[in-house]
């Protein structure tokens, strides 16, 4: 019902700074510490560890005024700190979307990639900066930083009544990992061998 009464938003400009990589005006702000990602990484002690050894930021999510309602545009910034648990890189939880519709992602700074996973078939898009990646609807996706040492951070704009199903992600998982390796980021297919990445 508040969807109902709620008024259309009029037109109006969003700032993208491109120093501080802030939405302008700003809506609301998440932060996913390493213990919100409870059951998503390989080692599962290790994660524990490093939970209880300060249990530090992974993610954070700064969206645009503009709300998750149906039929609204919203988009989002998601910064990556650069990280692993036990050699796994730095992940979002990852999602499907419920109402299936699509989604794209802008690189901002910082190398990522976009694991996507449709129950079947993987893919992996490596996102740099001014790179889009396209997430057709029925495929869950995951956001990982691959960099080293740098942030990864990348623009969102998605459908505001696409939800975000992560129970779909705790049930099926991506179908592969991403690791750090000596040659760069490594994406490991379970049960299949390693591939490197770049
Ligand atoms: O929701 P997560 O899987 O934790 O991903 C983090 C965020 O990434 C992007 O910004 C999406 O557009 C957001 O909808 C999502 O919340
Ligand atoms: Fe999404």
């Amino acid at each position: 019902m508040a969807d109902f009464a709620a008024p259309p938003l009029r037109p109006f400009s969003i700032r993208l700074d491109r120093s501080s990589l802030e939405l302008l005006p700003a809506g609301p702000v998440l932060t996913r510490r390493l213990s919100d990602l409870e059951g998503l990484f390989a080692d599962e002690a290790a994660w524990r560890a490093d939970v209880d050894n300060g249990d530090p930021i992974v993610y954070t999510v700064a969206s645009s005024p503009v709300p998750e309602t149906a039929t609204e545009l919203p988009q989002s910034i998601t910064r990556i700190r650069p990280g692993d648990v036990a050699g796994e890189l730095y992940f979002t939880k990852g999602h499907m979307h419920p109402v299936a519709e699509g989604e794209i992602y802008l690189g901002l700074e910082g190398e990522g990639g976009l694991l996507l996973f449709d129950g079947t078939d993987i893919e992996f898009l490596e996102i740099t900066p001014d790179r889009i990646g396209y997430i057709p609807p029925g495929w869950a996706h995951r956001s990982v930083n691959v960099g080293s040492n740098d942030d990864y951070s990348f623009l969102a704009v998605y459908p505001g009544g696409a939800g975000h199903d992560y129970g779909w992600v705790l049930e099926h998982g991506f179908g592969a990992r991403v690791y750090a390796g000596a040659a760069g980021a490594e994406l490991r297919s379970y049960p299949q061998p390693a591939l490197t990445l770049g």
